[in-house]
């Protein structure tokens, strides 16, 4: 790219102050993205997205195992013509990676999914959609444009709603469903839980606004006003449901945020308590014979009271699906997921416009299962270490679970990924196809569309520069035969 300028660059490495350069110069890196997607999120956002589950472990992990191995690289071999695309969901994708489904992501910009569908569309990147997305699916695909985008999947323990999600994915045209298998129950991610994390107020649960107990009301707070709890099957249901307070207005964050993104975060800003009182009080002082209050009014209040919504819970004879509208913390674990159930319940509900996947397997075992009840492939993921800490790093689990697929299915795999490399690693341990997670986030916080425009551009970018400098043309080349492993010594052995 810096050739096509005919820069000269100066000794410092850059080109002259005077020419054009294709670069972000404050952001060269992932780590850069990191840094300055940090300043502009407020706490809530910045904690939710970043964190690991419990002491984060896993999290960590999931990085620091792309530097145990070392990449062998061959020369003297024309690369003047390098392909870096890969065929994907029956669409050629520019490069082997694609954006993983994560949620809420009108926290970081107020575009959210729109913005990330349109930067991957421009870049020719595939879109995972989180179910728990904060713009509809229908509007993420029309956004896409011919774009390919797969659908991310919680299985409720009420069908009806997915079912619901199901048919309007396959409507809207989505390639595939990523069932994800490692939320039966919720991670314990303690900032969250310490930050009594919820959505603002402007802000909703897209694809299940109308959905829910509260089907038909005209309220949607409960799809929106989800507070963190760690979800378990208890005994109690109130208890459950005390935890889950609907009324963003005494959130102790209240939905302020103070980001400085390009755009402002929240597109209809909580009015200022202060100022609801006095326009309250203005608006009855308007009124020279106010009416004295009356039982019809408390009547109306009660009713539009939002409902709540309650975790599934065990009462010591059986257990009780959630209930009240669809938050995050209430219904996405589902406890009752098999594989002898859901896979076949889920295949024949996707029909064949939709192939079904599952996204969270980190075992040969798993693996088997999962070709032997058909599905289409297999993402081998930790949820980005938000989920089980202490399980394997993705990298780790990567090679059983290659071996017990033996290429019957493609195997995919997410977690970790911050450097072009670390894709180039992934495919010489034998996955097919790499997902991106949290650095889409921090290119959304940075510059919404831009920003995530950057982030892939610069994985991309470097995945290019890796390949070249390896003696690879083609993404198909890579093998074991370029990777070497480093020992806790520091000695390096082939693998
Ligand atoms: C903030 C956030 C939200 C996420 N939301 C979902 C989700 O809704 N569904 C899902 O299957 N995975 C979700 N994930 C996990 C990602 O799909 C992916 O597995 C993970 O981010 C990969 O790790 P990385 O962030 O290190 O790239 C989420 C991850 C993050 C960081």
């Amino acid at each position: 790219m810096a050739s096509k300028t005919k820069a000269e660059p100066t000794a410092s490495g850059s080109p002259p102050a005077n020419q054009a350069t294709p670069h972000d110069l404050n952001c060269l890196t992932i780590a850069e993205l990191e840094a300055l997607a940090y300043e502009r999120m407020d706490k809530q956002t910045r904690d939710y997205y970043n964190e690991g589950a419990d002491a984060g472990t896993t999290l960590s992990e999931n990085i620091s195992a792309y530097s145990k191995y070392r990449i062998r690289p061959r020369v003297l071999r024309d690369i003047s013509q390098i392909d870096t695309t890969v065929d994907v969901f029956g669409h050629k994708n520019s490069s082997p990676f694609g954006v993983a489904p994560t949620a809420m992501q009108k926290l970081a910009h107020s575009d959210g999914e729109l913005a990330t569908a349109r930067a991957c569309k421009s870049k020719g990147i595939v879109m995972g959609l989180s179910s728990f997305s904060t713009s509809t699916l229908e509007d993420v695909a029309e956004a896409s444009e011919a774009n390919p985008n797969v659908l991310q999947l919680y299985l409720f323990e009420d069908r009806a709603h997915s079912t619901k999600l199901i048919d309007r994915a396959k409507k809207a045209g989505y390639k595939a469903v990523l069932l994800t298998v490692d939320t039966p129950m919720l991670g314990r991610r303690n900032l969250e839980i310490r930050n009594q994390f919820k959505l603002p107020a402007h802000l909703s649960i897209a694809n299940f606004v109308d959905q829910g107990e509260d089907e038909g009301e005209d309220d949607n707070d409960g799809a929106s006003g989800s507070t963190a709890s760690t979800q378990t099957t208890t005994t109690n249901a109130s208890s459950s449901s005390s935890s889950l307070s609907t009324d963003n207005t005494d959130s102790p964050n209240n939905g302020t945020t103070t980001t400085t993104a390009d755009k402002p975060l929240r597109s209809t800003p909580r009015q200022n308590p202060h100022k609801r009182r006095a326009n309250t009080s203005s608006k009855r002082n308007s009124n020279p014979n106010p009416k004295p209050k009356t039982k019809t009014k408390t009547k109306t209040k009660t009713k539009t009271k939002p409902k709540q919504s309650v975790a599934g819970y065990h009462d010591g004879h059986k257990r009780h699906p959630p209930t009240g509208p669809i938050t995050f913390h209430t219904h996405a674990a589902n406890p009752t997921l098999s594989w002898e159930e859901s896979i076949p319940w889920l295949k024949s509900r996707a029909g064949p416009e939709m192939q079904v996947w599952v996204k969270g397997v980190a075992t040969a075992e798993d693996a088997t299962l999962a070709v032997h009840h058909g599905v289409d492939g297999i993402v081998v993921s930790n949820h980005g270490g938000r989920q089980l800490n202490g399980a394997l790093a993705t990298l780790d689990a990567l090679p059983e679970v290659v071996a017990a697929v033996n290429r019957e299915v493609p195997v995919h795999v997410d977690g970790g990924i911050r450097h072009g490399s670390d894709v180039f690693k992934a495919l010489a341990l034998g996955a097919d196809f790499c997902w991106v997670g949290r650095p889409v986030l921090w290119g959304l916080a940075y510059k919404g569309r831009d920003g995530v425009e950057l982030c892939l551009r610069l994985l991309m970018d470097e995945f290019r520069l890796c390949m070249g400098l390896a003696g690879v043309t083609s993404v198909k080349e890579i093998s074991k035969e370029y990777l070497c492993r480093v020992d806790r010594d520091g000695f390096v052995s082939k693998l």
